[in-house]
């Protein structure tokens, strides 16, 4: 199985070498040449399987010769042995043909403790086989830094830098992020807002003397293995509600578009979704662009589900590349364009995306009302990104199909909000409740590359 850049002007890598390296060198991102086919008895044979197992037949074939069977299924277990539910992601009913899919019960309270941890463990393995060290560097809106931090700390290949925006994570967010003890861990609160961050991130990594110096490596869901670890919960929800036979809808609280993207690789393999629903916030770019075809840049509107307070959307581009039929030229063309402040998709490759994907919004007001909805009606606490889901999903489900959404946070990650709206504070769970205590260690830096990149080379063993 070999990696393309979704530009077309990089060299194709191993899933190993896509992994470490994050983002191609010409600026794209990796996706699989071509997607395996699970079939239908595939898919009917991972009826009862444990999560674990789901995990090993869905990835499998993605991830070549670089791990063993035996290796890969032992890393998959030490990933998800810490989670604080049995059935890892839980399936709960709201409402007669909607659900919730529980994503936040991993070490740090959110989807993206799934990809981590398993990242944390691929990563390890290969660089002790390697005897490389990497410097890791990422960009956070709140979720991805914390779990990257906890799947990193104290590795003695990896430091971890994370560049989030200061001021505009929640609290919880920010002490996880900054309460750390490890001397490999370095949170960075930037000025500016999450874009920012990601974009010096990529200004690193499309610079090659710094990227080959401190042999950079990304964990935002622009590396690959990050998109592959989510596929699995699409398999594993799917399954628990009758597919192959039964087909079922997934609408995913949305900002990078790495989550739903994995959702579109689990349709591509053959799992019958029949609609991939994209829910935004205020920030709303990708329900404007799937809309209209326009995907033009706005103000970044701070919102109460700050992880999605996203304008420019790294895995947007995987998809276009796929409604572009797969020709790398005019997606970086798209991309120059966005330098300058957007795009206009073509009706081909619009039509292409609309076969696949839906998209709503929900406002603040909105948002707050589903959660007080959701708990007197249902009895379940959403955080407001989860809520923005239940309530896009509400709008847009068939009563034919069943609607899966993602619950992506836990609430106590977001307790204002959620207490203003629910009248309950949701307590931290017991093993970080005294994540209000612990000191905090946080460096600040201005929305600069040469200041980025001088503390970097700085902090790194030379
Ligand atoms: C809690 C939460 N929900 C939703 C999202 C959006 O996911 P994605 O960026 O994969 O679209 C994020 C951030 O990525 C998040 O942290
Ligand atoms: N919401 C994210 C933003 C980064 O997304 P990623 O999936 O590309 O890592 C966050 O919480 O940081």
């Amino acid at each position: 199985m070999k990696y393309i850049s979704t530009r077309g002007r990089a060299p194709a890598l191993t899933f190993e070498e896509a992994m470490l390296s994050g983002l191609a060198r010409d600026g794209g991102l990796y996706v699989p040449e071509e997607v395996p086919v699970m079939t239908p008895g595939d898919i009917r044979a991972l009826h009862g399987l444990s999560y674990e197992e789901v995990a090993f037949r869905v990835m499998r074939p993605f991830v070549g010769d670089g791990f063993t069977d035996e290796v890969f299924a032992d890393l998959i277990a030490k990933s998800y042995a810490g989670f604080g539910h049995g059935a890892r992601a839980p399936l709960v009913q709201l409402a007669p043909g909607h659900f919730l899919l529980e994503l936040f019960h991993g070490p740090t309270l959110a989807f993206k403790d799934f990809a981590m941890q398993l990242i944390g463990q691929l990563f390890e393995e290969a660089l002790t086989r390697r005897g490389e060290r990497v410097t890791i560097v990422g960009a956070t809106s709140g979720d991805t830094g914390s779990a990257a931090i906890e799947a990193f700390r104290g590795l003695d290949a990896v430091d971890v830098f994370i560049l989030y925006p200061h001021g505009r994570v929640s609290e919880v967010q920010r002490r996880q992020m900054t309460t750390p003890v490890e001397e490999n861990v370095h949170a960075v609160a930037m000025d500016g807002h999450f874009d920012d961050c990601q974009a010096r991130l990529k200004d690193m990594f499309n610079d090659f003397d710094f990227r080959d110096g401190v042999r950079l490596a990304g964990v935002n869901s622009i590396n690959w293995a990050r998109v592959l670890a989510q596929v699995v919960y699409y398999f594993s929800s799917a399954a628990s509600l009758g597919a192959p036979e039964r087909k079922v809808s997934f609408t995913v609280p949305t900002g990078n578009f790495g989550d739903i993207f994995a959702g579109y690789i689990a349709k591509k393999m053959g799992l019958p979704i029949d609609r991939l629903v994209v829910a935004t916030n205020q920030n709303d770019i990708l329900h404007r662009c799937l809309s209209t075809g326009d995907y033009r840049m706005d103000e970044v509107t701070p919102s109460i589900s700050p992880s999605m307070d996203i304008q420019v959307s790294s895995n947007f581009e995987r998809a276009l590349f796929d409604a572009y039929g797969r020709d790398g030229t005019p997606v970086a063309q798209l991309m120059d364009e966005l330098k300058s402040g957007g795009f206009h998709v073509s009706q081909g490759a619009l039509e292409a995306l609309r076969e696949h994907f839906t998209s709503g919004r929900a406002s603040e007001a909105e948002t707050m009302a589903t959660i007080t909805s959701a708990h007197a009606t249902m009895g379940e606490l959403l955080c407001p990104h989860s809520a923005i889901g239940v309530k896009v999903a509400e709008e847009q489900r068939d009563p034919g199909v069943p609607m899966i959404t993602l619950a992506t946070a836990h609430p106590a990650k977001f307790p204002d909000a959620v207490e203003e709206a629910s009248g309950l504070r949701p307590p931290l769970p017991e093993r970080m409740a005294d994540l209000f205590d612990r000191p905090e260690r946080v460096t600040r830096a201005r929305n600069d590359l040469a200041d980025l990149k001088t503390l970097i080379q700085e902090r790194i063993p030379s």
